[in-house]
This record gives structure tokens, sequence and C-alpha cells, in this order.
């Protein structure tokens, strides 16, 4: 097989003009990166043949978006309709948002302006999986548990799950990538409110405020029992150096305190230009008056301050925790407050919220506790409110939102100018796995993205990901493929997807020049597409004027835009070819929006590709299949 050929082009007229009426809403946008419709760029736009040159425009088509699709998913299977907001009015075409604890005014507001707002507080675990097939978001606090339940209950609906604030420990999140559920969080707003909260309650724990007041309370004058201890000169460790540690740090040496850091992921020049010391976990726990807790309760930090670790601390160390009762072994906590080698707690975080009424933490007398309050100051919920509000519209709008927590963060200026890339990535994908005879046996997957940009500056795993889904929606019984979960489903389906960045010699101006998929170890239906010394099928493609085109099947080179279906036939290069394949499909009222010959050599062989809005029928095809010089033909959704 030749490993190159010339190509002709064909571009429709009706391409150019509808270029020519592009209006504002024109211009790339950024594809819905979860709501990934299968023909999520198919073309209506009716054209005949007409042999002109490529021609560079002026505007740029249209890109396709598919971001209707969320607002518009309701599932079969959802029949209940979710309880309004009092007054409200429930429209079906709306996206459904159901808010399961209390959300600031003005992020409700602003959800309202979008879809239909259930506000359903205090629901129990059988009433939020009851509620949640009809939902398409979900907003939660730190009190509703989003458990694995909860996806499968919600059918495929639920699209984005909102935590009003920063931990997402309440959340799935394992179960949510494989069910292609988004989760945002809102990880800023609340930032400050929860360091004001740990260093009112160092401060309280130290002076003894808590005790005093209820003692005061109750007709007591206890002078001389509630001598606190001083805060100036004292170290405080924080523990976890990120964002309300660093605020806590900045407000503890505001009061004199010497300020030591544990936090392995921290850049120790952030701290340093505090004057805060990062140091190890047993140094920080060792030397330290105060500990303040502020790192998310992960596997890795669960019960990380235990027997073990209090033996390590200083005599009648204090302990302030507003980060997540997990974090600490609440048992062996007691143990070290009783034996008087914890001096005092200071607890907004419980393992179990609420805390058993008997809990023998709570009820310490050397314990000040309040009810999770480290987010609740005013400014802060509606911060959080309108922050979380935003990120959940746009992920239903379909863009990634710069909070997501279980997908890849893709910036909006990178994420527009990869658009039309992502949309060639999936249109590749499906033509591959097409081209492959029995594409259950697909296992290893190829990908080469050919740039002038340094490897390093090209995040490919947006482009990754719709590949997968590419490949993989055609071969399966509906998977929901989104950039959530495609790595999940791919392994899950056995699917080896290696990548390949090679620099090459184009325009820097874009991110990529070429994209190529190669899959290994398949037969084709198509002969021609098979290349390469490993008999690879090989697809490549280019985006050019901002439209995905197909650019190489096999060892073949050809230019055909990637819009509406494509005909791939291979055959004997002589005049009169493309007229009459032509007629057979004008005559069967199939319109032609693109075609490209390339071909080896002069009357050698030559593949032509052909753009077909409209699925021929069977007969149309076959009747293509008898042209005599016609050796081979596929027919290929896009
Ligand atoms: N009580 C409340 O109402 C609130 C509680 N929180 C809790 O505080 C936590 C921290 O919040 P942010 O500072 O906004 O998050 P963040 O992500 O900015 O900071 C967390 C820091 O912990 C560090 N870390 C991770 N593993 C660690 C380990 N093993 N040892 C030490 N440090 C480790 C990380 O490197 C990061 O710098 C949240 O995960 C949440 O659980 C946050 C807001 C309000
Ligand atoms: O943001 C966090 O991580 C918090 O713990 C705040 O929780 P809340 O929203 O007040 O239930």
């Amino acid at each position: 097989m030749a490993s190159s050929s010339t190509t002709n082009s064909i571009l429709s007229p009706s391409f150019l003009s509808g270029l020519a009426n592009s209006t504002s809403t024109d211009s790339p946008r950024p594809p819905s990166l979860l709501s990934f419709l299968p023909n999520s760029s198919s073309s209506s736009t009716a054209v005949s043949i007409k042999l002109s040159d490529r021609r560079p425009r002026n505007n740029r088509r249209s890109l396709p978006v598919t971001n209707a699709a969320i607002k518009t998913t309701s599932s079969p299977s959802s029949t209940a309709a979710p309880t309004e907001t009092p007054g409200a009015t429930h429209d079906a075409s709306r996206p459904t948002i159901l808010v399961s604890e209390k959300l600031g005014s003005a992020g409700l507001d602003l959800l309202r302006g979008f879809g239909n707002v259930d506000c359903s507080y205090d629901l129990s675990p059988e009433d939020l999986c009851r509620k949640i097939s009809s939902c398409d978001a979900l907003i939660v606090r730190s009190g509703t548990k989003v458990t694995r339940e909860v996806f499968e209950a919600a059918k495929g609906r639920l699209k984005v799950v909102g935590r009003a604030g920063v931990g997402i420990d309440n959340v799935d999140l394992q179960a949510a990538t494989e069910f292609g559920c988004l989760v945002v969080n809102a990880p800023t707003a609340n930032t400050v409110a929860a360091a004001e909260h740990g260093i009112a309650l160092l401060a309280a724990m130290a002076r003894n405020v808590a005790q005093a007041d209820a003692s005061v309370k109750s007709g007591k004058w206890e002078r001389t029992k509630y001598v606190g201890v001083s805060m100036v000169g004292k170290t405080l460790a924080v523990m976890g150096f990120g964002k309300v540690g660093s605020e806590v740090a900045r407000r503890a040496k505001g009061l004199g305190m010497h300020v030591i850091s544990h936090d392995p992921y921290a850049p120790a020049d952030r701290a340093r230009a505090m004057g805060v010391e990062l140091v190890s976990f047993d140094q920080a726990i060792s030397t330290a008056d105060f500990i303040s807790l502020h790192m998310p309760l992960t596997p890795t930090t669960r019960k990380i301050l235990n027997d073990d670790t209090f033996a390590k601390m200083k005599p009648g160390v204090r302990i302030v925790n507003v980060a997540r009762g997990g974090v600490i072994d609440e048992d062996a906590l007691v143990r070290a407050l009783d034996s008087g080698k914890v001096a005092q707690a200071a607890l907004d975080v419980f393992s179990q919220e609420p805390p058993p009424k008997d809990s023998k933490l709570v009820q310490h007398e050397r314990v000040i506790a309040t009810p999770h309050l480290g987010a609740s100051t005013k400014e802060a919920q509606e911060g959080v409110a309108i922050e979380i509000a935003e990120a959940v519209v746009g992920a239903l709008n379909g863009e990634l939102s710069a909070t997501a927590v279980n997908a890849p963060m893709v910036p909006p200026e990178v994420l527009s100018a990869l658009a039309p890339f992502v949309t060639l990535a999936e249109k590749l994908g499906r033509l591959a796995v097409q081209l492959a005879s029995g594409g259950e046996g697909i296992k290893s997957v190829k990908v080469v993205y050919r740039s002038a940009r340094d490897p390093d500056d090209l995040d490919t795993r947006l482009l990754r990901a719709m590949i997968t889904k590419g490949i993989i929606e055609p071969i399966s019984d509906g998977s929901y493929v989104n950039l959530v979960n495609a790595d999940f489903i791919a392994k899950q389906k056995g699917l080896r997807i290696s990548e390949e960045r090679i620099v090459v010699d184009a325009s820097p101006e874009m991110p990529v020049h070429s994209i190529e998929v190669l899959m290994s170890n398949v037969d084709s239906k198509f002969g021609s597409a098979v290349a390469g010394e490993g008999g690879d099928v090989v697809v490549e493609g280019r985006v050019k004027y901002g439209v995905p085109h197909l650019t190489k099947v096999g060892g073949f080179e050809v230019d055909v835009s990637l819009e509406g279906n494509l005909i791939l036939c291979r055959q004997v290069d002589r005049p009169g070819m493309i007229g009459e394949v032509g007629n057979i499909l004008g005559e069967d009222n199939v319109n032609v929006n693109f075609m490209s010959v390339g071909r080896m050599a002069r009357k050698k062989q030559a593949i032509m590709a052909i753009g077909v809005d409209e699925e021929p029928q069977e007969q149309t095809l076959s009747k293509i299949g008898k042209v005599s010089a016609v050796e081979e033909f596929v027919f290929l959704k896009l």
C-alpha cells in the first residue's frame, strides 16, 4: 500500500455561503463537555456539488455546541415531579435543581433564573433517593450524604452535584465519576469564615470563655477556676497550609504566636513569605502548644490524630479542629483528655454530626464545641451560594467549571482554543471504531498529536476523553460517556489508550496540527483503512478554518469536512467516477456536502471520501457497490 497520495478537494458552495451568513454566534464556543450528544455536530445544510479550490474564510463557521442537552434531558424513568419551592412553577423544559440544605438567597435567585428549584431540606436518605431521578442537579452542604445509592437512584439524570462549601467528603466521588456526574464545590467563599472560627475557638479555649459563660449564667462567679493560658509567644502548629490554614496562620501571627505548619504539598516559599516554617508531621505535633487542624478528610488523613500521635505531643497541648471530625480518633482524644496529655480541645466538627447526645467527647469539661459553624457567617453563606450556583448553572450549560472536583479543569481560554479539536477528536474516534470490524475486540488505541507546541504545553485529557467517547458510544449499549467518566469506562472495557505527542513544523497558533488515531490488532471493514507495519486501522484529521476535516484514511490522503455522514470508496482512478457515484446519490435524494479524492498515482487506486447529509438507503449503497471501478466502500455515521 502506498504511503502517500495526492489530493483533490471539492468544497461545497453552501459551506462557503453558510460562512458568509455567520453571525456573532458563529464564533467558536467551548463545546459542551458534560452533555455530549451522539451527533453533536451534524449540519443540516443541503448543498450541491461544485468543484472549487480550498479557500480561506474570513468568518468561521459556527461550532457545534451541545449545550442544550442537559437542559432538556428528561429521564423516561422520572415520573415524580419534584416539590417546587412555594410559589414557583415547574417548567418541564428547564432543568430541575434540588437544594437539600439551606443556601443563601442570592444563589437561589440565580438558580431560579435558570431552572426549577426545589428546596427540600432535611430529606431522609430514602426521600433523597426517591426525588433524585427527577433532578438534573443537586446542591448540598455538609449535612447531606451523597452516596452511591443516590447516583444509582438518579438513573442517569443527575448531571452535577454542587457542594456549597469546600469539603467533599460527604460525596461518593468514585460513584459520581462512574456515573458520569460532575462534582463541583465552592472552595473560596468560606475560607475567611472558617479561619475566623478557628481563631475564635482558639481564643475561647485558651481563656475558657464557654465554660466561664455557662458558669456565670448559672449564678456562679468562679474567677480562680477559669484562669486561662496566654497565646502570645506560644507555638501553634497549623496542620494543612491551604486556604483556611494559611489564613489561620496569618491571624495567629497577629496574636504574637510562633507559627509552624505541616503540609506535605504546600510550597515552602509561600509559607516562608508569611513567616511560617514548614516542618515534618512529627516535628509539628511534638513542639506545638496549640495544634489547629486544616487538612481535608481523606483516607490518609482519617484518624491522623490517634493514640500514637497524641503520645508524641507535649503534655498539656491544646487542639482546635475546624476541619473534619474524622481526622481525629475521637475515642483516643477522650483518653488523651482524661490522662491530661491534651489539656483542652475546641471542636467544630465531629465524625458523626450531630454527635450522640451522650458523646463523652462533647460532654468533656475541657472540650468546647460548636455545631459545624466554621462556614456559617452571613457573608460566607451568600458568597458560597453564588459561587456554587454559578458553577452548577455553568455545568448544566455544558461548561466545565473551574471548581470541578472529579474532572480535569480546563481554563476557558484553553477550552475555547481546543473546541474544534474536541469535535475532531470525537469524530475520529467514531470513524476509527466503525472502520474496525467487531468493535468490542478493540483493546489498544494509539493517539498521535502533532503540534508545533512543546509537548508539555499540550493538555490532551480533553481530547483523549473525546476520542474515548467517540470509540465507545457506537459499540456500547447506550453508555453515557463524558469527560468525567471517559477514563473509567475505557478502563472498564479493557481499552488501553496510549498517546504520543510529536513536535512538527506547523503554525504555533494552532494548539494541535493533526490528530491521528491508530487501532491495533483489528480487522477492518474497509481494507484501505489499514496501514503501517503493524497493520493498524488509521485515521487522521485536522482542523481547517475552524472545521474538523478527515485528512487521512489508512495510507491515503483525503480531505473531507467531518459533517453529516461519510462514504469512503476505493476505486480505480478513472474519469467519470465522481459523476457516476454523485449521480447515484443525487437520484436517491442524498445530498453531498463535501467530496475529496485521494489517489496513489494517476490511473491507480484512489479513495473517494464523500460527505453526505442523509443516511443513504441500503439500495443506494448497493448501487455504489455495483459501479465496476469501485473495489470497496463503507458508510460511516459521524
Ligand atoms: N468547619 C467548617 O465549617 C469548614 C471546614 N472546612 C474544612 O477545612 C478543610 C480545608 O479547607 P481549605 O483550606 O479551604 O482547603 P485547601 O484544599 O485549600 O487546604 C487543604 C490543605 O491540606 C493539605 N493537606 C492534605 N493532606 C494533608 C496531610 N496529610 N497533612 C497536612 N496537610 C495536608 C493540602 O495540601 C492543602 O494545602 C476542608 O477540606 C474542609 O474539610 C472548610 C471550610 C469550612
Ligand atoms: O465548606 C466546608 O467544608 C464546610 O465544612 C462547611 O460546611 P457547611 O456548608 O457549613 O455544612
